[in-house]
């Protein structure tokens, strides 16, 4: 099987150019076949607020009226994912922004309301791999954002984690699929005061002591979460790191193991 990489960057990485621009040099470095996602919260959250729309989340996800779906599109399908696919193309990797619509890559359900009504807020039911894998053996890099739809012609929001790990498991059928979530920190840390206290390995056992003795908090449980998933659903290899973690040299990162 030939080897994919997809590799998923956060909003502080987005946030700060210099850290995108280094970045997007170590992707457009990286062998082989690759799949770019990217998040964007916090640029739609000052977005929107620009625009007199509060942003509500709840435990990481974001509440998505209406209003707040405009905000969304503009932002992560527009400047966002154009941006990164304008700075790609200058790197000379053929880069092809989509949103889960392009090529009905991603066909997700509006999250059906139970305690919480999450709004425009898609859960993918199916990615379209053979499609997907059309685009990487023509040579253009896909990079997709974090916006998904049903196949009724309504656009949903999707988080940028979830979208990395259920591409990666559709598309580890056809290739040997690892996962990069490059995040600002090295890793998951032992201590959140001391930086470079990286845990580099985690499995479902130490995952739960981690859990119980509250070392993972916020945006981390759903991400260790979807890393699990996608274990379970096929990837092969899953890392958590900054972006150096894209170099051959550098090995402080985290590895999640089943
Ligand atoms: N033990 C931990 N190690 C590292 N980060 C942690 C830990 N526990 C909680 N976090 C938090 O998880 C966040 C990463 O999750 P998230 O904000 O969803 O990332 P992203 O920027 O990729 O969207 C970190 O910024 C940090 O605040
Ligand atoms: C449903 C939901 O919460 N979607 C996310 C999608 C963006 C995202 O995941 O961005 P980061 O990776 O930068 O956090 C949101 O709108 O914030």
């Amino acid at each position: 099987m030939e080897k994919l990489s997809i590799i998923k960057i956060g909003g502080n990485i987005i946030e700060d150019e210099a850290s995108l621009n280094t970045f997007l040099q170590l992707f457009a470095n990286l062998e082989g076949h690759k799949i770019l996602v990217h998040g964007g919260g916090k640029r739609a959250t000052l977005i929107a607020s620009k625009l007199g729309i509060n942003s509500k989340l709840i435990d990481g996800r974001r509440i998505t009226d209406a209003e707040t779906l405009e905000v969304i599109t503009m932002v992560y399908g527009g400047l966002v994912n154009k941006n990164i696919v304008a700075k790609l193309q200058a790197l000379n990797i053929d880069a092809l922004g989509l949103t889960g619509a392009d090529i009905n890559s991603i066909q997700s359900v509006k999250r059906p309301i139970q305690k919480i009504d999450y709004g425009f807020v898609g859960d993918v039911k199916q990615i379209a791999s053979s499609s997907i894998d059309k685009l990487i053996q023509a040579n253009f890099t896909p990079v997709f954002c974090a916006i998904t739809h049903d196949k009724k012609g309504q656009l949903l929001n999707t988080n940028a984690d979830t979208i990395a790990n259920t591409i990666a498991a559709g598309m580890s059928r056809i290739y040997d699929t690892s996962i990069y979530y490059c995040f600002e920190l090295n890793g998951v840390l032992q201590d959140f005061n001391d930086k470079e206290s990286v845990i580099k390995h985690i499995n479902a056992e130490s995952y739960k002591e981690l859990l119980e003795k509250g070392i993972i908090s916020d945006g981390m449980i759903p991400k260790i979460d979807n890393c699990f998933d996608a274990l379970q659903n096929g990837v092969q290899k899953v890392y958590i790191g900054n972006t150096a973690m894209l170099t051959k040299e550098n090995n402080n990162f985290t590895t999640i193991t089943l």
